[in-house]
């Protein structure tokens, strides 16, 4: 398979950056994460993309990143340079193996920085380049509900291989499609799924484990026959989103079920694996530019599961023009077969406002 290399590299890194985050956040709840007064979104972060940019440069050196963070507030921020390095040190995966491909524990305090800076590729259409949001749904990730650690790899512009950690998403997709996982969340085994995709090769699922990986399964979008009967994912937060119109297309379609709202790129596989039939971003603000971290792993995982995502006036997701999908506006993930249907409604409410 193509990007064999790359997208079992991808899946390790972000299980264990997705089991420093969860540490995080169990350690949040206990009240013992009091070292730097940092909120733990912003330690988790930084963990989480240092880890996963130093296994990137220990398998592939030349590529570039795309990160969210940097290492500026590090350098001047002792207490959360030494607490960050003290959970990257212990975010080990019970599996040699692994580690091995992930190039084992960073070295040192520098090379942890070093790693973190390495997240500031302009992007662009030319070379390898990997996006990472190494905490996406940051609001999800504080009200212990969804959140995902988003990597994705892009060659000459397009995404080739995407994996989302969501670990607050439950193992069965026949469980609630739910937002509110509670704040009992513990690093303990048995929650939270890895999702992956290889361009023209599909998309699997499996549980989130803290050694090997476990075994995959193929996942694929709920057939939809009759468009009224969908299920649609949207932010939670009414900032990001439009509320009003998602609501005003969703009636236009005939969709009477309530809205799922959840933070983060579990949206994108929520769907993906049938939990959830559409996701609809429409902008609120017209100058807003929608970050290629936010949506490079989504994409290629609902487009290899069956679905179709275009921007809201039906634009291919633009990649390829640099940190930002700035020849865009809006998100629709649909499966294949209703996706001009639910567009067609969405520029009608688009256009008429
Ligand atoms: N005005 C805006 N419109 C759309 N997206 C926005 C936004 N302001 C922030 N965001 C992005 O929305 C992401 C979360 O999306 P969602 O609402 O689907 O959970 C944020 O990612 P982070 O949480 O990683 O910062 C942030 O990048
Ligand atoms: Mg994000």
């Amino acid at each position: 398979m193509a990007y064999e290399n790359e997208l079992h590299l991808a899946q390790l890194a972000v299980q264990r950056a997705t089991l420093l985050t969860r540490r995080v956040y169990a350690a949040k709840s206990k009240g013992t994460l009091s070292k730097s007064d940092a909120s733990p979104v912003t330690i988790g972060d930084f963990g989480a993309q240092a880890l996963i940019i130093a296994a990137i440069k220990h398998a592939f050196p030349s590529d570039e990143v795309v990160g969210e963070e940097d290492a500026d507030d590090l350098r001047t921020n002792e207490a959360l340079r030494s607490q960050i390095w003290e959970l990257v040190q212990e975010a080990t995966l019970d599996d040699a193996e692994a580690e091995a491909v992930l190039g084992g524990p960073i070295k040192d305090v520098d090379g942890m920085l070093t790693a973190l800076d390495a997240g500031r590729s302009a992007g662009g259409a030319k070379g390898r380049i990997w996006a990472l949001d190494p905490i996406d749904g940051t609001k999800g990730f504080l009200r212990g509900g969804q959140y995902a650690v988003c990597l994705a790899l892009m060659v000459d512009g397009e995404v080739v291989v995407g994996v989302l950690g969501c670990p607050n998403l439950p193992v069965d997709d026949k469980e609630r499609l739910d937002t509110s996982i509670g704040a009992d969340q513990t690093d303990a085994e048995g929650k939270g799924v890895l999702f992956s995709a290889v361009l023209g090769h599909g998309a699997t699922s499996r549980p989130l484990t803290r050694g090997a990986l476990a075994e995959g399964t193929t996942i694929k979008m709920k057939p939809l026959e009759d468009i009224t009967q969908a299920t649609f994912c949207e932010s939670v937060e009414a900032g990001h989103s439009s509320h009003g119109d998602q609501a005003a297309i969703a009636g236009k379609l005939g969709i009477t079920k309530e809205s799922v709202r959840m933070d983060s790129q579990a949206k994108y596989a929520s769907i993906a694996r049938g939990a959830g039939d559409l996701y609809l971003r429409l902008p609120i603000s017209k100058t807003y530019q929608e970050k290629i971290w936010d949506h490079a792993a989504g994409v290629v995982i609902v487009g290899e599961a069956g679905g179709t995502v275009t921007d809201a006036w039906g634009k291919k997701l633009d990649f390829s023009i640099g940190r930002t999908l700035s020849g865009n506006k809006g998100v629709v993930a649909a499966p294949k077969a209703i996706h001009p249907e639910v567009l067609k409604v969405v520029i009608e409410v688009l256009s008429s406002k």
